[in-house]
């Protein structure tokens, strides 16, 4: 799956471009501040929804006009699909695929599965829970249809069991809605679980060509105390969840750990390692995707070269070029990347200003 055809139009400071990727690497270049995150940006808004940068989408609307669009062109396998996401500055969306206006982004996710590697992608190892477990859904809502209907079923149960607490119900009243958390709660759990497994596998071997020497290890941890039932817990922690207002135990404290040795990775990795950590990451689950449901993925690399020495800009480019996917990496100068390569990069575009032109 490739992006045959990316339009963008007043998207941060670009106002317009037209752009027609290779569907292998592509090396976007320019200046500070000249739009080469904002072409990656929009390519994740394409596919997401909502920008990596900023939580209030109105920002990525280029200043003084009442409207972002983007529109691509995707090749999957020999079919194509047409892509359109228009955004107001009201904060309403229009999101059509193939004509048809779509409304859950979720179906827009299933489309286009993307994979971004940002010089800040070290939060996944670093920033509380959160990030990890974002990390583990993506893969868990790509690898099994019932991980998002479950995943909204214990998001629901959740927001309602916390409301009782906060309203101090006695526990025979939130028991009916722990029998339902419960069953919701492991139906998720055992999906992530099966999840982490299946990327350990191949994680392994990426993780031996990055990081030869050290014995990092990846498992998962579900949210609650391992030997005991979920039920148990809750009803055993129902006072001191009253006392907390809110649900202490369960599947939205899951995480993902990371550790070398008997030390957490943050802490027994320098930061080169910790980003060749995290693109290992991102690079098995690209291929779990592969594998298992013959979809490919597209990267986003931002700064590329930040960070890495030439060694291990050469390691990760050759490994992103084996997933087969649609890469797009920018640099400030693009020998970082061109001298990394056997081959030039298939299409390489000059960012300046917020225009773009592509360089033969
Ligand atoms: N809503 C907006 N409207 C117009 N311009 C904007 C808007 N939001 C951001 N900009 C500008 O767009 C420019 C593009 O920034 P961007 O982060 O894409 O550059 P970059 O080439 O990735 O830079 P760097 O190499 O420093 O990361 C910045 O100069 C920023 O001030």
């Amino acid at each position: 799956m490739s992006l045959s055809q990316f339009n963008i139009q007043y998207f941060r400071n670009i106002a317009s471009a037209q752009l027609q990727p290779g569907s292998g690497l592509n090396l976007i270049y320019g200046q500070n501040g000249s739009g080469k995150t904002s072409i990656l940006e929009a390519i994740y808004f394409l596919g997401m929804g909502r920008s990596f940068r900023s939580h209030l989408a109105q920002r990525v609307i280029c200043n003084e006009q009442e409207q972002l669009t983007l529109f691509a062109r995707l090749q999957v396998h020999d079919t194509q699909h047409k892509v359109g996401v228009r955004r107001f500055r009201n904060g309403d969306t229009d999101v059509k695929i193939d004509g048809e206006k779509i409304k859950r982004l979720s179906i827009l996710a299933e489309t286009l599965p993307i994979q971004l590697i940002t010089p800040e992608s070290f939060s996944l190892l670093f920033e509380g829970p959160k990030a990890r477990r974002q990390f583990i859904d993506w893969g868990a809502f790509h690898s099994d249809p019932m991980f998002y209907p479950q995943w909204m079923n214990v998001r629901r149960v959740l927001k309602q069991r916390n409301q009782l607490l906060r309203d101090g119900v006695n526990y025979q009243q939130i028991a009916y809605w722990d029998r339902e958390f419960v069953r919701y709660s492991e139906a998720v759990t055992a999906i992530r679980n099966h999840y982490v497994d299946s990327l350990n596998g191949l994680l392994k071997g990426i993780i031996r060509e990055f990081l030869p020497q050290a014995d990092i290890r990846v498992s998962f941890t579900r949210g609650w105390d391992s030997k005991t039932p979920l039920a148990e817990l809750l009803e055993a922690q129902y006072s001191r969840d009253v006392v907390m207002g809110f649900t202490v135990s369960g599947p939205h404290k899951a995480d993902l750990r990371l550790r070398v040795g008997n030390l957490p990775a943050q802490d027994a990795l320098s930061r080169g390692q910790l980003k060749l950590l995290v693109c290992a990451l991102r690079i098995a689950q690209g291929k779990l995707l592969k594998q298992q449901q013959d979809k490919d993925s597209i990267y986003l690399v931002d700064d590329l070269p930040s960070e890495l020495d030439a060694k291990h800009r050469q390691l990760l480019l050759q490994q992103l070029s084996e997933t087969g996917a649609q890469v797009f990496v920018t640099a400030i100068d693009p020998a970082a990347i061109a001298d990394s390569l056997n081959t030039p990069p298939e299409r390489i575009f000059r960012v300046e200003q917020g225009s773009v032109t592509v360089i033969e």
